[in-house]
């Protein structure tokens, strides 16, 4: 097939062409809102809600600034527990040394609650600055908080109630030596709240320490996450504030396309990417975790496949009802890096069928169809469409239109990747937006060379071990044969 040929199918199947578009001139909300239907934005748009819990002075705060300060092109609200405190009556503040403000009762968790409801809905809330010296909340103005793209909701007992703990997306708990903490203590209370130090010291083994051990503790278990060391841990917080990005923009992408799946990042997925992105890994370990990466996505791919319902007797005599897997399948590589996904797919598949289709890549502009070898019945097949890496789509956008060529219909292809790039996924989801794109993780954009940044180099030459020598991996060489 000549390369006009091909030209002339991207034109008819693709509605806008993002060819030599690159991060420089790419702002992002210009492309993505106008996309955004009424219906879709409320569907999706839930901000992503981060928990910190942990004894009283055990750096909770110190961990939430950190967290803001690195997140700073994002939207970002903190709501602190301590402005639930429950009014205390005439009463209590007469005995206000008697009074347990390390105990669950102590909040106002019905009203915390309805302004977080509030602010996951899109409504701003007032949230009353709490005042620690007269115990009153009506000392300062009132805080308004507007809607946030992340919010988190810091304090001791923030993973007490189930229903507060449910709306996290994530939840961190700072663990610091209780020591550090009692010395922390004394010198917030007494330099900075005025406090004598004997009442400190009294509230600190009447109260503070049995609800730490009762009640603050026992919810260590809900964390994702345990920071030991609070803000001197570096390391932790640069991971969270990455994985919290990683899920932002993920987030607005599939915000616009439904037909793009990003399977669920974990601390696992985060470190084989790790792996396989550092350019100072050797083949050995490129391989073994690109192999599990890959593994990884077939699978999710592969239940976007249809099913039907099928019942079998276990061996207890009882019926089970469960589904029988799709039969009419085919892989698709495009070669040579989508090769690499092939032993993935067929140690799922048994005995699946793999057809091959050769993009000559040349820059960003100069692709040819040069080779391809499908299945005389591929129009009657589910197909999974097989290469690691999604960068400005060209590639992508050949091989779905000659599969589309041949009779696929759209919705029956599932493309598979590690990596993609928005404009490679703008580009396919615009353009076939009956096919699903499962992947991995969404990257930042495009270099001026077209490759995928932060990327991982060269996919084929790393896993096919045609890079230069694996023993002398240096930086600069990886950034340049990308
Ligand atoms: N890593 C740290 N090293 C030294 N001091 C710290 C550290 N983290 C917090 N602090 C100090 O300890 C006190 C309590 O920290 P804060 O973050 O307010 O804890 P929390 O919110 O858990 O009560 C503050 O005075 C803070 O400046
Ligand atoms: N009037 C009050 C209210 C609360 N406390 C103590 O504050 C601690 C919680 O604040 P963090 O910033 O450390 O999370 C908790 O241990 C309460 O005992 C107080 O002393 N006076
Ligand atoms: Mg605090």
């Amino acid at each position: 097939m000549g390369s006009a040929a091909v030209e002339d199918m991207i034109e008819a199947s693709s509605g806008v062409h993002f060819s030599g578009f690159h991060m420089d001139g790419l702002d992002s909300r210009h492309i993505k809102k106008p996309m955004i239907s009424p219906a879709t934005e409320n569907m999706h748009n839930q901000p992503f809600l981060i928990g910190v819990a942990g004894g009283a002075a055990s750096g909770k705060t110190t961990v939430c600034d950190m967290i803001i300060q690195q997140l700073h092109d994002q939207r970002v609200v903190l709501v602190n527990q301590d402005s639930f405190y429950h009014k205390l009556t005439e009463e209590e503040l007469a005995r206000v040394h008697e009074y347990n403000f390390d105990h669950p009762d102590a909040f106002d968790t019905e009203k915390l609650l309805d302004s977080i409801d509030n602010l996951r809905h899109g409504r701003a809330v007032d949230i009353p600055k709490y005042d620690f010296k007269s115990y009153k909340h009506d000392v300062f103005p009132v805080r308004r908080v507007n809607p946030s793209d992340v919010i988190i909701l810091e304090g001791i007992l923030i993973f007490h109630d189930p229903r507060v703990r449910e709306l996290m997306n994530m939840k961190i708990f700072v663990d610091t030596d209780a020591d550090v903490r009692l010395a922390r203590r004394i010198r917030r209370d007494t330099v900075g709240k005025s406090r004598d130090i004997g009442a400190v010291l009294d509230q600190y083994s009447k109260f503070v320490k049995p609800a730490f051990d009762d009640f603050i503790l026992p919810t260590k278990k809900y964390a994702d996450i345990i920071i030991p060391r609070g803000g001197d841990n570096h390391v932790a917080i640069d991971l969270i504030v990455q994985h919290i990005r990683t899920k932002l923009g993920q987030h607005d992408l599939c915000k616009i396309y439904p037909n793009l799946y990003v399977i669920q990042s974990t601390f696992q997925i985060r470190g084989m990417h790790t792996l396989i992105r550092d350019s100072q890994t050797t083949k050995h370990d490129f391989v073994f975790y690109a192999d599990r990466l890959i593994r990884l996505v077939v699978e999710h791919g592969l239940g976007h496949l249809p099913f039907t319902e099928k019942q079998v007797i276990t061996p207890t005599g009882s019926v089970y009802t469960g589904v029988d897997f799709c039969k009419r399948l085919c892989g698709v590589s495009i070669i040579r890096s989508g090769e690499s996904m092939e032993n993935a797919l067929r140690a799922c598949c048994k005995g699946i069928k793999i057809g091959k289709i050769l993009i000559h890549r040349e820059g960003d502009n100069g692709q040819q169809l040069i080779y391809e070898k499908l299945p005389q019945d591929i129009s009657e097949r589910h197909v999974l469409l097989l290469d690691p890496i999604l960068g400005t789509g060209n590639s992508a956008v050949q091989a779905i239109s000659l599969l589309i060529k041949k009779g696929v219909p759209e919705s029956n292809i599932i493309f598979l990747n590690l990596i993609s790039a928005p404009q490679g996924v703008h580009m396919v989801c615009k353009s076939f937006p009956r096919l699903k794109i499962v992947t991995s993780e969404i990257d930042i954009g495009l270099n001026k060379d077209f490759c995928v940044i932060p990327g991982m180099g060269e996919f084929g030459d790393r896993y096919f071990g045609t890079d230069d020598d694996d023993d002398q991996k240096v930086v600069a060489s990886m950034q340049q044969s990308c």
